[in-house]
């Protein structure tokens, strides 16, 4: 199975702007307002679109779950959040490809079992997917949370070591979750996962800037627990080679995300291409941060098809 990447990248010419850091001139209001993806949501209001987001992805999940064969809550570590949804295509083989996905919720939300969402599009092409819970704050750290997360595509690998491919997908905070993989040592673990992809959905990839909003404060008491959970600053500082040099990495952004979600993308995509890794960018037209999802559990949706064909 090979996977199309539909668009090559773009042109990395104009280097890393990161040394400008526009987010420093900006009030805590401001700040405010650029990260939180609800108020620049076009099409409803922000709780609106959040009460959307909870009803579709209540409603895909159930779907999911009354469709195809799944195997509910399997555990990936010893803790009572450490659990995972695994969704079977018809034809299950040793040799399948593997999506695992982590959704987001600015780490403080969200849940596995409201965000199943691109599952029936995916089983339907022959991809097993799997939705990872991780404990979100107060109860877990970004620290566990990352170390959550790759237990659980460590988990995937030894139950499945035929996999034809593991593709991590996440988004907003489940992006940057999934990002952080790009940074783990898998020889420390003793596991190398079969990483073949990462799709990137509205991710944020340097947490400096939140740790002065007032929502997600409380998660970074510190510059330094901003620095080492910053895949972006970490690349840049400690660029990481890929295991597989054919693993692809495609950033993606609403054009109707918010102008900090847009640069925090580009920059990450050029810290990428500069890293020597494959990556492409795609800004997807006429989306806002929770449409991308809302349409991954279309069939037709471009996005979906493109991902693996
Ligand atoms: N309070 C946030 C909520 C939020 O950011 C969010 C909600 C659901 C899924 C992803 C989200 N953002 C990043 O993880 C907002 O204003 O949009």
């Amino acid at each position: 199975m090979c996977v199309w990447w539909y668009k090559a990248g773009m042109d990395v010419s104009g280097g890393n702007h990161r040394h400008e850091a526009p987010w420093k001139r900006m009030s805590k209001e401001e700040l405010d307002n650029q990260y939180s993806p609800s108020r620049w949501v076009v099409r409803l209001g922000a709780e609106e679109a959040m009460r959307t987001y909870s009803q579709i992805g209540n409603e895909v999940t159930k779907r999911a779950r009354a469709t195809g064969r799944s195997l509910l809550n399997v555990p990936y570590g010893d803790g009572d959040g450490e659990k995972l949804d695994i969704y079977l295509p018809e034809a299950v083989s040793e040799a399948m490809p593997f999506l695992v996905f982590f959704h987001g919720g600015y780490w403080q939300s969200g849940s596995k079992d409201t965000s199943a969402f691109m599952v029936n599009p995916l089983t339907a092409q022959g991809v097993a997917v799997v939705i990872v819970a991780y404990d979100i704050a107060p109860k877990g750290t970004l620290d566990q949370m990352v170390d959550q997360v790759t237990q659980s595509i460590m988990f995937v690998q030894k139950q499945y070591p035929g996999n034809q491919g593991i593709y991590l997908c996440g988004h907003s905070a489940g992006a940057h979750l999934a990002a952080m993989m790009l940074l783990a040592d898998w020889t420390k673990h003793g596991v190398t996962p079969n990483l073949k992809g990462f799709f990137l959905l509205s991710g944020v990839y340097d947490l400096e800037p939140i740790m002065h909003t007032s929502e997600n404060a409380p998660l970074l008491p510190a510059l330094e627990d901003a620095q080492r959970n910053s895949p972006l600053w970490q690349l840049e500082t400690a660029p990481t080679q890929p295991a597989d040099p054919a693993c692809r990495i495609l950033v993606t952004v609403g054009q109707h995300d918010s102008p900090e979600f847009h640069r925090q993308s580009r920059e990450f995509y050029q810290t990428l291409c500069q890293g020597g890794w494959k990556a492409s960018f795609e800004e997807l037209h006429d989306m806002d941060h929770f449409e991308i999802l809302w349409n991954l559990t279309q069939e037709d949706y471009v996005l979906t098809q493109s991902l693996f064909q």
